[in-house]
């Protein structure tokens, strides 16, 4: 029986979000339908809401989330009522080029739900990046949906859905730190802190965060930073190499995705070193290089979606290292909010007052 739940949209560019009744249909062949224990506030559902990501409203927002699968469609083997899940925004198919050469993180066809859910009146929801959990229930593609240890906390554990592990990921996945690098991080936000928890994870030995703001340089020392720089008071490259011999780190992370930001990031690292970047750059911005300098320096310039993560092979074990104490996960709670929350959650986001607000279910 298709039900009605409460959902979040974003009803027309700009506007204020709604607190609306919304129709979940059963699960089709290939579906699942969870219900959402807790969902995480990201600058995207913030992007949706602003038009900066479509025009296809109105949108049921929210897309970091862990809840409990409820009913599972046809042809669906490896997931069952009852299990605890994350959701992920990528699923990958197996089968696609990017599949097939061994990087399936690059693959180009992401699987969501094909049924829609829709308002009272009929009308289609576009779910962000096809999960829209800030609501009661959802509908997905039962390969967004990873199991994980339900001794983890729904708060905590959703988080893994999106900017956190991007964040670790960019570290672990796409810089590929290891024990002994020494490791920068540019901008101290959830994805950066994230950033920094997982350089920390992989036994980087120095960890250099980089903010503008000394909340958030206080919070990176917490998560492992072992040095840190108000990019405002101080050249973070010259502050950078006084940190590491005068060679640059390891891995660079740029956590912001802005020209100048990038540039610090370049040249902070080692000649051999590796630039990740992982913060979005808008379509406006350019970037302007000495060619020569990119010549005289090796290493590798990379770029980090998601943190090039497999949700089935990062989240079970991303949530085992949290069980284990090893990955301060509830670091990244900054506040629990109800689901009438969302409006106010992006304005304090905006304010920089926190890493993460998160949606918590009642019941
Ligand atoms: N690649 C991905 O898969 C992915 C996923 C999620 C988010 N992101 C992107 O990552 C970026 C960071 O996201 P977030 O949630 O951490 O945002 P955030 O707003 O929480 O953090 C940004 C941080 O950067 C700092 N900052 C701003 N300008 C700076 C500067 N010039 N130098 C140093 N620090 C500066 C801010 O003080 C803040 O602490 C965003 O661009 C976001 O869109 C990327
Ligand atoms: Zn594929
Ligand atoms: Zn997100």
């Amino acid at each position: 029986m298709p039900q009605q739940v409460r959902g979040v949209i974003a009803r027309a560019k700009g506007a204020p979000t709604e607190l609306v009744t919304i129709n979940i249909p059963d699960p089709g062949p290939g579906e699942a339908v969870v219900a959402i224990k807790a969902c995480g506030v990201c600058h995207t559902d913030l992007h949706y809401r602003e038009g900066g990501i479509g025009d296809d409203y109105p949108y049921l927002l929210g897309h970091e989330a862990a809840g409990i699968v409820e009913s599972v469609g046809d042809g669906v083997t490896d997931l069952e009522p009852g299990d605890y899940v994350i959701l992920n925004w990528r699923a990958v198919c197996g089968s696609c080029r990017a599949c097939k050469r061994g990087r399936p993180w690059y693959c180009f066809a992401t699987f969501n739900a094909d049924q829609k859910m829709t308002l009272e009146d009929g009308t289609e929801l576009s779910p962000a990046l096809g999960i829209g959990a800030f609501a009661d229930k959802t509908l997905v593609a039962a390969g967004q949906c990873t199991k994980v240890d339900p001794d983890a906390r729904p708060a905590a554990a959703g988080l893994l859905g999106c900017g956190i592990m991007a964040g670790l990921g960019a570290a672990i996945n796409t810089g590929g730190v290891s024990r002994g690098d020494s490791v920068a991080v540019i901008g101290c936000g959830g994805v950066g802190s994230a950033a920094i928890a997982g350089a920390r994870l992989a036994g980087a030995s120095k960890i250099i965060a980089i903010d503008v703001d000394d909340r958030k340089l206080e919070g990176a020392k917490q998560l492992g930073a072992t040095d840190v720089i108000n990019s405002r008071n101080a050249d973070p490259v010259e502050a950078v190499q006084g940190l590491t011999g005068g060679f640059g780190a390891d891995v660079v992370i740029d956590a912001v995705g802005r020209p100048e930001t990038w540039k610090q990031a370049f040249y902070a690292r080692d000649l051999a070193g590796t630039v990740v970047l992982v913060g979005v750059p808008t379509p406006e911005m350019q970037l302007e290089l000495p060619l020569l300098d990119v010549f005289g320096r090796g290493g590798s310039l990379k770029s980090s979606w998601y943190g090039d993560c497999l949700p089935e092979r990062d989240f079970p074990m991303l949530i085992d290292l949290y069980l284990q104490g090893r990955l301060p996960l509830d670091s990244f709670v900054s506040e629990e909010i109800g689901i009438d929350g969302v409006d106010q959650a992006f304005e304090t986001m905006a304010a920089g007052q926190v890493l993460r607000s998160v949606v918590v279910m009642e019941g």
